[in-house]
């Protein structure tokens, strides 16, 4: 592992010109809360059938910026469009191109999924029956059909982040930000949902995927996007940024541009401390 450049900057995308206009275009983003700089100039085009792997550090600012995409997030600096309309005119229009599944969501768990899914779906604008069909219909395909009318309280873990993956989409948005979607589902969830996933980029639509489980990023992403301390420090894909680096894993290369190699030393005196008598 070669941590002599720990915070060198790698971008290795292509232009704008050879993909078209930004589904998502960021220009020098910055975000503070309080005294705390979580954001320090972020710039980023993000171009249309993109999966985007969006990783860094606990606390580095990832879910911040999907947060200020979707206008969930006020007091930000620069600027943000979202097919070409800048988010801060105050125009809500192009939320309903969007998806999103949140690291950790409010369900309202005393509704059924029933009821849940179609009071969503009409939020979009969606007739009742069709979104009921399509609902049901999704449910089935993940394996929970059986508690559509069950109430959401009584769900498993998995069984929630499914009902929360089938709400992200059932309007048939444009663009999808998944923030750790990957949480709770069992290994058979998993490999269907990195499908789904794949099938929604060949079918033209925008992903932006964040996410800690690197081996699923590192096989998912068509473009990998590493932030630290605020900072976009390597963009490309994996290929790109693994001839880089000189590594072979997406977890080496996190590890190297976030200048880490503590984890046996940390470890060790993890384990001294519950020593203690
Ligand atoms: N509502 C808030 N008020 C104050 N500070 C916040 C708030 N939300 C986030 N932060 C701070 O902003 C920083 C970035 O948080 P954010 O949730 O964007 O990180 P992240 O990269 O998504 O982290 P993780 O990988 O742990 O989910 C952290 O220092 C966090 O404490």
């Amino acid at each position: 592992m070669n941590l002599n450049m720990p915070f060198m900057v790698i971008t290795v995308g292509d232009t704008m010109s050879t993909k078209g206009e930004a589904v998502v275009s960021i220009r020098g983003l910055t975000m503070s809360y309080g005294a705390n700089q979580v954001l320090r100039g972020i710039n980023l085009d993000i171009f249309q059938g993109e999966i985007i792997g969006y990783i860094g550090p606990n606390g580095a600012g990832k879910s911040t910026t999907v947060k200020i995409i979707l206008g969930l997030v006020d007091g930000f600096k620069g600027q943000v469009k979202v097919q070409g309309e800048d988010i801060a005119g105050g125009g809500i229009e192009y939320k309903r191109k969007i998806g999103y599944v949140p690291e950790t969501a409010e369900i309202y768990d005393t509704l059924t999924a029933h009821e849940y899914l179609t009071f969503i779906g009409e939020m979009y604008g969606m007739d009742f029956r069709l979104v009921d069909r399509k609902a049901h219909k999704l449910m089935a395909l993940f394996d929970i059909a059986d508690v559509y009318h069950a109430r959401i309280a009584s769900y498993s873990k998995g069984m929630k982040q499914k009902l929360l993956i089938i709400s992200s989409l059932l309007h048939n948005p444009d663009i999808l930000f998944f923030d750790e979607p990957l949480s709770g589902l069992d290994a058979n969830s998993v490999m269907v949902f990195k499908e789904i996933m794949t099938d929604l980029a060949a079918h033209g639509k925008t992903i932006f995927y964040s996410s800690h489980i690197m081996d699923v990023v590192e096989k998912i992403s068509s473009r990998i996007i590493l932030i630290n301390n605020g900072q976009i420090v390597a963009d490309g894909s994996f290929d790109q940024l693994s001839q880089k680096c000189r590594e072979g894993s997406l977890e080496e290369i996190f590890n190297q541009l976030t200048g880490f190699n503590r984890h046996k030393e940390i470890a060790d005196e993890f384990i001294a401390v519950l020593d203690e008598a």
